[in-house]
């Protein structure tokens, strides 16, 4: 792959080739752990891969072998409510992204190799897709170090891996390696480190072949139920962006236009 750097950017790196992007976390010194920086610069990266139309497929991962990302920075962590940025201002971003990748309208596979702890499984659980190395490491660590993640973290968990086991992770805080996160539904396949970017490019180029609308449609229909009505208003936008490609929805912008009444008798009643 030819991947090719676009924007300059501190604690991510953002690539693309063949219609795909790559993001990834730079801050393997902390094992990829986040600040306020790195959410921002992150959502700025989704946010490009979203309006670029030759991206299909969005690919999130960490740098190194030893972590795909270790949550949030607990150096920054301040006393009033968040994650300190530059200035001292606290902020929870963090979730603003997770509702990001899940807007998304296009599939986003998490490639982990070692650890996703903390805030960084969540992120790979809010992935769509999630190819894991046979060194990758998964769990929760919140009730150890004084945090948790009651929205997605622990729903979109439970929905995945079962009640009883969500619990498990969530109230005992231990680590499981790659082999029982795929016994327990949480990763897609689990392959060597040294294969981790071939097979997660053989899954995004498959991807690729297929329909882009089928695609969005169908990453909106998985998460309608769980985001509720916002869920329903991201599955309904698509029926709405369909119907404007529509004669039918067309002659009623047409008719107002051209300050006539609009005719939709010409237009099937389909059974
Ligand atoms: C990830 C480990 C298991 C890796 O262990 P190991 O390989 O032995 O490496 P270490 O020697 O421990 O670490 C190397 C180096 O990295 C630093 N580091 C690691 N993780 C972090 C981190 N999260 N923050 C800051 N720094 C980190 C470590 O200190 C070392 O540097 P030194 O200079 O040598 O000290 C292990 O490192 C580990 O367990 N890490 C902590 C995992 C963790 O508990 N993460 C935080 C969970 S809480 C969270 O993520 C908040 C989620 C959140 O953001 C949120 C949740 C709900 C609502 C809102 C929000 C929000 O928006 O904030």
């Amino acid at each position: 792959m030819d991947w090719k750097a676009v924007g300059t950017f501190q604690d991510i790196l953002y690539h693309r080739a063949e219609g795909i992007a790559r993001i990834t976390i730079n801050r393997p010194e902390v094992r990829n752990a986040f600040r306020p920086q790195t959410v921002n610069e992150l959502m700025q990266a989704f946010q490009q891969a979203h309006l670029d139309p030759e991206i299909g497929v969005v690919i999130l991962t960490g740098a190194g072998d030893k972590a795909f990302c270790s949550g949030g920075d607990q150096k920054v962590r301040g006393d009033d409510g968040g994650y300190h940025d530059a200035q001292g201002t606290p902020h929870l971003n963090v979730l603003d992204l997770q509702m990001q990748i899940r807007r998304l309208p296009k599939p986003v596979v998490a490639m982990v190799a070692g650890y996703a702890i903390g805030g960084g499984h969540v992120l790979h659980l809010v992935c769509d897709l999630t190819i894991a190395a046979d060194n990758a490491r998964f769990g929760q660590t919140g009730p150890r170090v004084g945090s948790f993640d009651a929205g997605l973290g622990a729903g979109l968990l439970a929905r995945a891996v079962g009640l009883k086991k969500a619990k498990e992770i969530w109230f005992l805080c231990r680590q499981y390696d790659a082999q029982e996160a795929l016994s327990m539904g949480l990763v897609n396949t689990v392959v060597p480190l040294a294969q981790l970017e071939q097979e997660t490019l053989q899954w995004c180029h498959e991807m690729l072949q297929h329909s882009p609308t089928a695609l969005r449609v169908l990453k909106a229909a998985f998460n309608a139920d769980t985001d509720g009505l916002a869920g329903i208003q991201e599955l309904a936008g698509n029926a709405t962006a369909l119907y404007y490609m529509t004669p039918e929805g067309q002659e009623g912008r047409n008719a107002w236009l051209e300050k006539r009444a609009p005719d939709f008798g010409k237009f099937p009643r389909r059974p």
